[in-house]
C-alpha cells in the first residue's frame, strides 16, 4: 500500500479485463474502489472476486464495489479511470458528465483513436469534460498479469507534471510500478498504434512468413510510429519508452495479445467474427487516414488497414511492402 492512498477513492468505468485488473491494482494500492459495468451479473461476480467472462480462471480479492449505477460508482471518487473500449469513450463520457465534479482527474486507460473523427482520446475528454484534467495510463501490461499481481511497469502521462507524478504515486504498489510523463500525446499514440503493429506481426506469424519477417515488421512499424509521432508533436524518447517500444515488444510477440491473435487468425485465413476486442482494427483504418492527411509515409499501417477491409491479400500486401523504392534506413 502506498502512503497517500488511504483516503482516496477511485472509480473505474468498465468491468472488462483491464477495468477489473486496474480496479484490483487500485485496491492493492490501498484505495477504496468502485467499478461501473453494464451487466449486473458481471458486477456481482466482480464483487465476489471473479470475472469469469473476461478473466477466466483468476480468483482475486473481494472489496471492489461493482455496480451498474453510474452515479453510485462515481459518487465520492477523487479519480476516475476510463477503461471501456476507445470507440465507446465519447458515449460513456456523455453519461459520466452529469456525475463528474470539476477538477477530478480522468485517466484514460483505453488504447485507440476514434474511428469516425480521428480524435485522440485526450481531445475527446477535453471536449466533453473541459473542467477535468486528463491523464493517460499505458504501457506493456496484460490484464491477466496485473490481475495475478505479476510485476508490471506502466507510464502515466498528464500535461501537468505534478498530476502525472501524483497519479503514478497513487497507483504504484508492490508489483505495479508507474512512471510519470508529461507527454500525453506520445503516450496515447504509442498505446493506440502498437495495436495496429500487433495485428501486422500476428498476420506475419499466422501466414508463416518467418521470424525474420516478424522482426522486420516490428522494426519498420516502429519507424512509422516515430513518423506519426513527429507529425503529432510526440517526443521521440516517449515512443522509445513503455508506451511505445515497450508495448510493441509485448504485443507484437505474444499470442496473449488479442490484437496479435487477431492478426494471426487473419494470417491463417480463419473467420474473424466474434473474436475478443482488438482495438487495432478500428485504429488501423483511421491511422491510415491520418497518416495520409499528414503526408506521413506509413506503408505498414496502410497495409493493415487494406488487409482488414479486404482490399488486398496478405501476399499482395507483402509484395507491395517488399518492392517499395529502396532508401536509407534512417530516413524519417
Ligand atoms: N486487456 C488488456 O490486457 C489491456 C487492455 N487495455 C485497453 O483497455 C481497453 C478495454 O479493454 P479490456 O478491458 O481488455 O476489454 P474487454 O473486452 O475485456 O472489456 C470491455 C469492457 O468495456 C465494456 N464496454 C464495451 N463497450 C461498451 C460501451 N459501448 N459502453 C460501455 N461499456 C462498454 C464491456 O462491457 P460489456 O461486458 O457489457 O460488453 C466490458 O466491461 C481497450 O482499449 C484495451 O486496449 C489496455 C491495457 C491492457
Ligand atoms: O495493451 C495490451 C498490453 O499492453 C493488451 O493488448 P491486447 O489488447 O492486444 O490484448
Amino acid at each position: 500500500m502506498n502512503e497517500r492512498a488511504e483516503t482516496s477513492r477511485t472509480a473505474v468505468l468498465g468491468g472488462g479485463a483491464w477495468g477489473t485488473a486496474l480496479a484490483l491494482a487500485a485496491l492493492r494500492a490501498g484505495q477504496s474502489v468502485s467499478l461501473w459495468a453494464r451487466d449486473a451479473d458481471m458486477c456481482a461476480a466482480i464483487a465476489r472476486g471473479e470475472n469469469p467472462h473476461y478473466l477466466p480462471g483468476i480468483a482475486f480479492d473481494t472489496g471492489i464495489a461493482a455496480t451498474t449505477d453510474l452515479g453510485a460508482a462515481l459518487g465520492g471518487a477523487d479519480c476516475v479511470l476510463a477503461v471501456t473500449p476507445a470507440q465507446s469513450l465519447r458515449a460513456v463520457l456523455g453519461e459520466v458528465k452529469p456525475h463528474m465534479p470539476a477538477g477530478i482527474p480522468l485517466v484514460l486507460c483505453a488504447k485507440g483513436i476514434e474511428r469516425e473523427t480521428g480524435a485522440l482520446l485526450s481531445s475527446i475528454v477535453a471536449e466533453i469534460l473541459p473542467d477535468n484534467p486528463v491523464a493517460v495510463l499505458s504501457g506493456p501490461s496484460f490484464a491477466a498479469d496485473v490481475a495475478r499481481g505479476l510485476p508490471t511497469a506502466v507510464v502515466v502521462a498528464a500535461r501537468e507534471d505534478t498530476l502525472a507524478m501524483d497519479l503514478a504515486t497513487r497507483f504504484s504498489a508492490q508489483n505495479l510500478r508507474c512512471y510519470a510523463s508529461d507527454d500525453v500525446t506520445g503516450v496515447e499514440l504509442g498505446g493506440a498504434l502498437k495495436n495496429v503493429f500487433a495485428i501486422a506481426a500476428g498476420a506475419v506469424v499466422g501466414a508463416q512468413l518467418g521470424a525474420s519477417a516478424q522482426a522486420a515488421m516490428v522494426t519498420r512499424g516502429f519507424v512509422e510510429l516515430r513518423r506519426l509521432g513527429a507529425a503529432f508533436g510526440a517526443r521521440p524518447e516517449t515512443l522509445m519508452g513503455l508506451s511505445g517500444l515497450g508495448d510493441m515488444m509485448l504485443s507484437c510477440s505474444s499470442t496473449q495479445s488479442r490484437n496479435f491473435a487477431y492478426g494471426a487468425a487473419l494470417g491463417r485465413g480463419e473467420p474473424l467474427e466474434g473474436r475478443p476486442l482488438a482495438e487495432g482494427v478500428p485504429t488501423a483504418a483511421i491511422a491510415a487516414r491520418l497518416a495520409a492527411e499528414h503526408a506521413v509515409d506509413a506503408p505498414i499501417i496502410s497495409a493493415v488497414a487494406a488487409l482488414l477491409n479486404g482490399a488486398v491479400t496478405i501476399d499482395q500486401a507483402v509484395e507491395a511492402l517488399m518492392t517499395r523504392p529502396l532508401k536509407h534506413e534512417n530516413e524519417i
